[in-house]
């Protein structure tokens, strides 16, 4: 079976809002209901696992009876990182689990349906895959004063998806700051990733700016 762990657990410190950015509604509908029915319109099998803070999990519940949103879920508590809060949801995998696992950022609610199912189908050969696009600035590397060359670099996104057996077992390394995504473990452990093209509109909703931005993408979709 396939499972996508959708994480919700941070606290949305650069978002500076009262309510956790995960809640805010774009167009009218919260971030996360957007992310997780994203996910649901891929595909009806899929097995999700919802990672959120233990403290937000009744505003949540009461959140989904207001929008009555009924899709169907696992939930698991969140931890103190975003590495705690997966392995939080990898521990509702059972270890006889065969298959793919995704792990997604619950404020990303704009992945496509092409480059999700890209990321599932690549992860069944190549074991560890994310999405990335190209930079499209010039990029400076800070501590030399000096440029360099962009076509070198890539942005990356979630979903990132691995084969279930190699996420949980890096999973169960000591944790460490170097871990700003799910790939940044596997590699750790030697696991090589895989590249594929991810899409432009799958932002991370971080700041009130990318509200802005996720407000006219609904508007586009429109
Ligand atoms: N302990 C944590 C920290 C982060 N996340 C999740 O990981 C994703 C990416 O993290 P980020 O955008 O940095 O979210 P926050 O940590 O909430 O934001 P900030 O760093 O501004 O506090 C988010 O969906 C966030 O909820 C998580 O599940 N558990
Ligand atoms: C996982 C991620 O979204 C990939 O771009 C990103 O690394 C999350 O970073 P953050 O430090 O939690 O904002």
């Amino acid at each position: 079976m396939d499972y996508i762990i959708i994480t919700a657990g941070g606290k949305g410190l650069r978002m500076g809002s009262d309510i956790p950015k995960q809640f805010l509604p774009v167009s009218g509908i919260p971030v996360l209901m957007r992310t997780i029915k994203r996910f649901r319109e891929y595909s009806k099998e899929l097995q999700i696992i919802l990672v959120l803070p233990k403290a937000q999990q009744d505003y949540w519940k009461q959140l989904c009876q207001k929008y009555n949103f009924q899709e169907e879920y696992l939930l698991a508590d969140g931890g103190e990182t975003r590495f705690h809060s997966v392995q939080n949801g990898l521990n509702l995998i059972p270890n006889s689990e065969t298959g793919v696992v995704g792990v997604h950022d619950g404020v990303r609610p704009f992945p496509s349906i092409e480059v999700i199912k890209r990321c599932f189908e690549t992860a069944r050969t190549a074991k560890a895959v994310i999405p990335v696009t190209p930079v499209v600035e010039t990029l400076r590397f800070v501590p030399e004063n000096k440029n360099v060359l962009r076509s070198d670099y890539r942005l990356v996104q979630t979903p990132q998806c691995f084969d279930i057996n190699l996420l949980k077992k890096a999973n169960q390394q000591p944790y460490s700051e170097k871990f700003t995504d799910d790939a940044s473990i596997v590699e750790a452990i030697g696991q090589q990733v895989t590249m594929v093209e991810g899409n432009r509109e799958n932002i991370k909703i971080t700041t009130p700016f990318d509200l802005t931005i996720a407000t006219a993408l609904v508007a586009n979709q429109k």
